[in-house]
């Protein structure tokens, strides 16, 4: 378990708190403080910093897209999904003030390409993108730089070519995570994450519509509440949450429920994404009685890791391969609040193959007391689904 201080703490930086950080290795479990131990003599705190810069001003480009989206702005990538102005113009925007803030070209594993945006018939959907990208930049006030080309957006997009791996330091982008919510006026996520030899060591989700206060048994689109979250976590220092344009930092932590008949889950809002039948039969399994809350992207990670829900369910069709931007930045939000993610066999997620997560079947989220009841709900409704067919 996870130290926790409480709701209002603002966040500390580690050096400047070790009596915090002492107390909080000798409250953990044994796999995480050994994830702890690893990282106990690194600080992440400058890469930390330009990771929250980036993925807020990312936000305020996809916002002002997602107000005025206009039919013209989907374009379809050759695997048919959606791709806009805004995952473009958000990656370029990463990539550039990473470069920015860090003072080297990052190695960057994203989503997105330019070989579409090099076309000809392209070149005015470029000029729209670099006029974004530029206007956003000029509108932050504190990025001192000339106006890009569209070379230079071209360029900061492929910077995220990267393979990712076991060794060495990479960036983990989605610059639009649930493009589909965004098309739609509902929920996406900005998610940035750092790997460190292989494990994630930091990550920033921006969640552009997700309330700021807690969305449990709430209808999203009715809400009335402020929205627009930025969550992020440096292993071993917890996770926190402030507003996306800019409160104080609190400290957020995961639900505590070891009740099934208290808990509600998460799970795609597309049904293509994930199974719905079946996360319906495991959470009956286990004795859920709320129904499921469907939202896009990786906003489902931020809600967990503050508790609006206690568990998240996501089985794709067979055969799908998850890619380790749609998880890295949601996992360690999640983990440092004390939360688990495991693959549905119960394994961990392993973020050093490359681009993609090599795992079992599915990923399930909840905290460490209700794990092992919906593991073995998971095992079962599998093996029931398998022997119906
Ligand atoms: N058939 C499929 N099964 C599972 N995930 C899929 C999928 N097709 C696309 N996705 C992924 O699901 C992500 C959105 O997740 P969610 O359903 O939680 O909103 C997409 O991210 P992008 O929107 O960044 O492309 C995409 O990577
Ligand atoms: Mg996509
Ligand atoms: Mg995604
Ligand atoms: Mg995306």
């Amino acid at each position: 378990m996870l130290l926790h201080i409480n709701a209002t703490t603002p966040l500390h930086s580690k050096s400047k708190f070790p009596f915090l950080f002492s107390l909080s290795f000798s409250t953990t479990s044994s796999s995480s403080s050994s994830r702890r131990a690893a990282a106990a003599s690194m600080s992440y705190d400058k890469q930390l910093a330009a990771a929250k810069k980036a993925a807020s001003v990312a936000a305020r480009l996809c916002q002002k897209v997602q107000k005025s989206l206009l039919q013209s702005d989907v374009q379809s990538k050759s695997d048919k999904s959606p791709v806009t102005v805004a995952d473009y113009g958000s990656q370029a925007i990463v990539s550039f003030i990473l470069e920015k803030e860090l003072a080297s070209i990052p190695s960057l594993v994203a989503e997105e390409d330019s070989g579409d945006l090099r076309k000809e018939e392209s070149r005015e959907t470029l000029h729209r993108i670099t006029e974004l990208v530029n206007d956003t930049i000029a509108g932050d006030g504190t990025i001192d730089v000339s106006p890009l080309s569209d070379e230079d957006v071209l360029t900061a997009i492929d910077n995220g070519k990267s393979e990712g791996g076991p060794h060495g330091q990479h960036w983990v982008l989605d610059p639009i995570d649930g493009t589909k919510g965004f098309l739609r006026g509902d929920q996406y996520a900005i998610a940035l994450a750092l790997l460190d030899e292989g494990k994630v060591v930091l990550g920033v989700l921006a969640c552009p519509n997700l309330p700021l206060t807690s969305i449990a048994g709430s209808n999203l689109n009715s809400s009335e509440d402020k929205a627009g979250c930025l969550f992020f976590a440096e292993v071993g220092a917890g996770t926190y949450m402030q507003s996306l344009d800019g409160s104080l930092p609190t400290k957020v932590h995961v639900s505590t429920t070891e009740n099934p008949e208290e808990a509600s889950f998460f799970e795609s809002f597309e049904a293509a994404h994930s199974s719905h039948d079946l996360s319906s039969l495991i959470a009956t399994k286990l004795g859920v009685k709320a129904p499921p809350v469907r939202i896009d992207s990786q906003a489902k990670y931020g809600a967990l890791s503050r508790g609006d829900g206690a568990i998240y369910l996501r089985f794709p069709r067979r055969g799908y391969i998850e890619k380790i931007w749609d998880h890295a930045a949601g996992y360690i939000v999640v983990a440092e609040a004390g939360g688990v993610v495991t693959d549905a066999g119960g394994k961990p997620l392993d973020f050093s193959k490359g681009r993609y997560l090599d795992l079992d079947t599915g990923i399930i989220v909840t905290n460490e007391k209700l794990m092992p009841a919906l593991l073995k709900a998971v095992r079962e409704s599998i093996g029931e689904k398998a022997s119906s067919l």
